[in-house]
């Protein structure tokens, strides 16, 4: 049984009064949500401040981004993985879309950072997902295919049961075009078919896949009805704490 996980990404938004305020709103509103994990991903200058005030609570905070480098030195501007930790995070946004395509993240630097954030006990969450003129043009699946393999190259069969793969379509993200759930569904399960072929058949069972791209409270149900959709990594929807609390405690039926 996979435990579902529901996850803020908060990218780029909200000072510390701001991040701090809308995660003690939240958290009243999640605190009787033991069907799955819930976690926030909030700015690095607000995830000490966030962690704090959050102790004790079941949600957990993540980072949206690490370092590639184990070993603190000179890296200019760069955030060690074992420093997110200190700070409070116990996972870590890897990959993410607006990462490979703004700041140049190749598979390769992705790989890197897997590595740091599994060596600084962080269960990384690897991004992956097609754009939109890869789907037009038949290769999704290939895209993705070539993502999981360079994102996990060298992990260990002990380092992949920590680790959760987040799925989201470019052309989903932020665009008010969430992807059917059948769709969302099929690349799911394609995902859980290429880990099990290039890893293992009974830690793919055990990988937990989460969608991400447009989801909100009103379409959080129908994805989460999938079999292979064990969670949601939530954009725009999860900044205020009412609509995000709503998607965490979305209708089980
Ligand atoms: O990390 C989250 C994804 O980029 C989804 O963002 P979105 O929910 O605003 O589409």
């Amino acid at each position: 049984m996979r435990r579902p996980v529901i996850a803020g990404n908060w990218k780029m938004h909200k000072f510390i009064a701001d991040s701090v305020a809308t995660a003690l709103a939240l958290k009243p509103l999640v605190a009787n949500a033991n069907h799955c994990e819930v976690i926030i991903a909030p700015v690095f200058t607000a995830i000490k401040s966030v962690a704090d005030r959050l102790e004790g609570s079941n949600i957990k905070i993540a980072g949206q981004d690490c370092a590639p480098e184990k070993k603190h030195g000179a890296h200019t501007g760069e955030v060690a993985a074992d420093m997110l930790r200190d700070a409070g995070a116990s996972y870590v946004i890897v990959g993410h879309s607006e990462r490979r395509q703004h700041y140049a993240e190749t598979d390769t630097m992705i790989n890197r950072k897997m590595h740091a954030a599994i060596a600084a006990g962080l269960i990384p969450i690897l991004c992956i997902g097609e754009t939109l003129a890869q789907r037009e043009a038949g290769i999704a699946e290939r895209v993705v295919r070539g993502q999981i393999e360079g994102g996990l190259r060298e992990l260990t069969a002990s380092d992949l049961e920590h680790i959760i793969i987040a799925y989201e379509p470019v052309w989903a993200i932020g665009t008010g075009r969430t992807a059917t759930p059948e769709q969302a569904q099929q690349m799911h399960s394609f995902i859980r078919r290429v880990f099990a072929e290039k890893f293992d058949e009974e830690a793919s069972r055990r990988l937990r896949i989460l969608y991400g791209g447009s989801v909100r409270p009103d379409n959080i149900a129908g994805l989460m009805a999938q079999p292979d959709i064990d969670g949601a990594l939530v954009g725009g929807a999860s900044l205020e704490a009412e609509t995000f609390a709503r998607i965490v405690n979305y209708d089980r039926g």
